[in-house]
């Protein structure tokens, strides 16, 4: 064992450790759950559902408690009175990990507990700049990079949410079009729970700023963040994979900004991804998100077929 070992603020599980954990208390899936599961997946392994992310969700519902409570004490310390604000879960990683579907099995596992709490799911891909102000700003094979969102767009949108504002609008991308919809708002209205999804959530500020209170993380309104981890040959993989499965469903459509790569081969389609992913992707996963990984609460390790194969927690 290394030195640093004694000082890692993460207990590290296997997924073997991880999965007894659901002995402690009785967390099964309905049928109903399933369906619901798979229909955004079909190939979703529903064993992984319940070894891993029944007992997550367990874990953020312990810590939903405590936080409620936490803010409970404050408002009567400040002799406030208590407004509901939303508890807000960070998801990050590379492009192709697979956050968007830990994000929906989150969704729905987090909204069977009692009192079926409200929750949202909001991507930051909505927070990217325009093309056309990518364009202006000639960084258009920059996006996904920090300096490609509206940071400060997203920082205004989750304070509104913790403030506790009722109602809060959220721009929206679109994989279709390659842009975000200029006339189109996600409504978070009175949620408990949002999950927010990005691969920048747990970057630093890009700005150093004389003033140090200004210096805002977007992870400062995060209660809790999950980082999702695997080998980089993998998230390369399944990069690809997507791709090509696009073909047939996305890049059909006549919007598509893919449109003209609907009818490449299997060969043309992996050099065309393998270029995106050499150039804008896997460079930013090194530079940008990486180097992130150790800010969250909770990594998942996850193996080649997605199975995760390790899981480590943040004890301090
Ligand atoms: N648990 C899983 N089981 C099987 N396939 C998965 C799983 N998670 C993700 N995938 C597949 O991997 C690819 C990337 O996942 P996605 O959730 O879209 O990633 P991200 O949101 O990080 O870009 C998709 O094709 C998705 O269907
Ligand atoms: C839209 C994304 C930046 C991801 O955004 P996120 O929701 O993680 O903020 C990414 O999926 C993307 O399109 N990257 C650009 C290169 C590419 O076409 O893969």
């Amino acid at each position: 064992m290394g030195v640093m070992d004694n000082v890692t603020p993460f207990t590290t599980f296997t997924r073997h450790e991880w999965a007894a954990l659901r002995e402690s208390y009785p967390m099964e899936i309905t049928a109903d759950e399933i369906e619901k599961l798979k229909g955004f997946n079909d190939v979703l392994n529903m064993d992984e559902v319940a070894d891993i992310y029944l007992p997550l969700t367990r874990l953020i519902h312990l810590h939903t408690i405590a936080s409620q409570e936490l803010y409970r004490s404050r408002s009567i310390f400040l002799q406030k009175q208590e407004k509901k604000v939303p508890y807000i879960i960070g998801i990050a990683g590379s492009v192709a990990v697979g956050k968007s579907t830990i994000a929906r099995v989150l969704h729905t596992l987090l909204s069977r507990w009692d009192r079926h709490p409200r929750v949202d799911l909001v991507t930051t891909d909505g927070f990217l700049y325009s093309n056309d102000e990518l364009e202006r700003r000639s960084i258009m094979n920059k996006k996904g990079f920090p300096e490609s969102y509206n940071v400060h767009e997203l920082l205004q949108f989750l304070s509104a949410l913790k403030s506790g504002k009722a109602r809060v609008e959220a721009p929206v991308y679109s994989h279709i079009t390659y842009d975000v919809m200029p006339d189109e708002k996600q409504i978070v209205e009175q949620p408990d729970i949002v999950i927010i999804e990005g691969i920048n959530v747990l970057q630093p500020p890009r700005r150093r700023t004389i003033h140090e209170e200004d210096e805002v993380y977007v992870s400062d309104y995060f209660d809790f963040s999950i980082y999702v981890d695997a080998a980089e040959e993998d998230v390369f993989k399944w990069y690809v994979e997507r791709f090509k499965k696009l073909r047939e469903t996305a890049f059909r459509n006549p919007a598509s900004y893919f449109r003209r790569y609907a009818d490449l081969t299997d060969e043309e389609a992996y050099h065309f991804a393998k270029d995106i992913w050499d150039r804008i992707n896997h460079r930013n996963l090194k530079e940008n998100i990486q180097p992130t990984r150790h800010r969250a609460d909770l990594i998942l390790r996850k193996g080649p077929h997605h199975l995760v194969n390790q899981i480590k927690m943040r004890k301090i």
